[in-house]
């Protein structure tokens, strides 16, 4: 997160840390009592490793009481994510037990309502994404509030000319802005999850390329589907 701060402690109960062998790659967010929504690119060069979820923390290395670490049973790329652009790109992770929800880790209720959030709309998105163009990594939860802005505004040729398909939304990225690190962390607007940091490898904090996100209400079905096949 660029130009964020430091969120307070577990008021967002549902951010998950996804990680390999103890390092945080990206971000993530419950679901299910069982599942967690993230980006399908942070699977990249994993070569089919799974990742471990890291949940009800705020510090990334500090002990906490109720932080504690998930196995993953199933990792479900969505069938139409692919490495050369940012479509379809989420990944739904099945841990290897249900979360142990309490103050500190609760889900995250998604958009189901398949419609545009007006421009405008202040949103929030948080993460343990780099903090500064260096590409600082915070230990600590970041956040960072930020406007929607129209698609028609992020297909302009200046901006994101015309990849943005009606299944993304953008938010503004002068100063502020998500970062490496943040991908598949939810991006909340009126309490309820809307989109999915996007991870393809974008530049942060240039107002020419605003923030890509996965909007989720058109993803709802695929969602359900996939949780309820599992399910047992
Ligand atoms: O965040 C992303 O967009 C993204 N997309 C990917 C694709 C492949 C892939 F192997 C990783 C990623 C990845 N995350 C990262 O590189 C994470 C490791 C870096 C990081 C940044 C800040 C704080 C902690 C750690």
């Amino acid at each position: 997160i660029l130009g964020g701060y430091e969120a307070r402690p577990h008021l967002r109960p549902y951010m998950a840390s996804l990680q390999l062998d103890g390092q945080h790659v990206c971000g993530g967010f419950l679901i299910a009592e069982q599942w967690v929504l993230s980006a399908a690119h942070c699977t990249e060069g994993t070569n089919g490793q799974l990742f471990q979820v890291l949940l009800g923390a705020h510090s990334l290395t500090e002990p906490e009481p109720h932080k504690r670490l998930y196995r993953v049973r199933a990792q479900i790329a969505h069938p139409g994510s692919n490495i050369h652009n940012n479509r379809d790109d989420l990944l739904l992770l099945q841990l290897e037990e249900k979360a142990e929800l309490n103050a500190h880790v609760k889900v995250l209720p998604f958009q189901r309502e398949d419609r545009d959030v007006e421009a405008d709309t202040m949103c929030e998105a948080a993460g343990w994404g780099t903090v500064t163009h260096s590409g600082r990594r915070p230990d600590k939860l970041q956040q960072v509030e930020r406007p929607v802005i129209s698609r028609e505004l992020c297909n302009h040729r200046t901006r994101h000319d015309q990849t943005i398909t009606e299944k993304m939304m953008c938010t503004d990225s002068r100063k502020k802005d998500t970062c490496k690190g943040d991908s598949g962390g939810p991006l909340v607007c009126n309490g309820v999850a809307e989109g999915v940091v996007t991870a393809g490898s974008r530049v942060c904090g240039n107002y020419k390329k605003p923030a890509i996100y996965t909007r989720i209400a058109p993803y709802a079905a695929w969602i359900d589907g996939v949780m309820a096949s599992a399910a047992g």
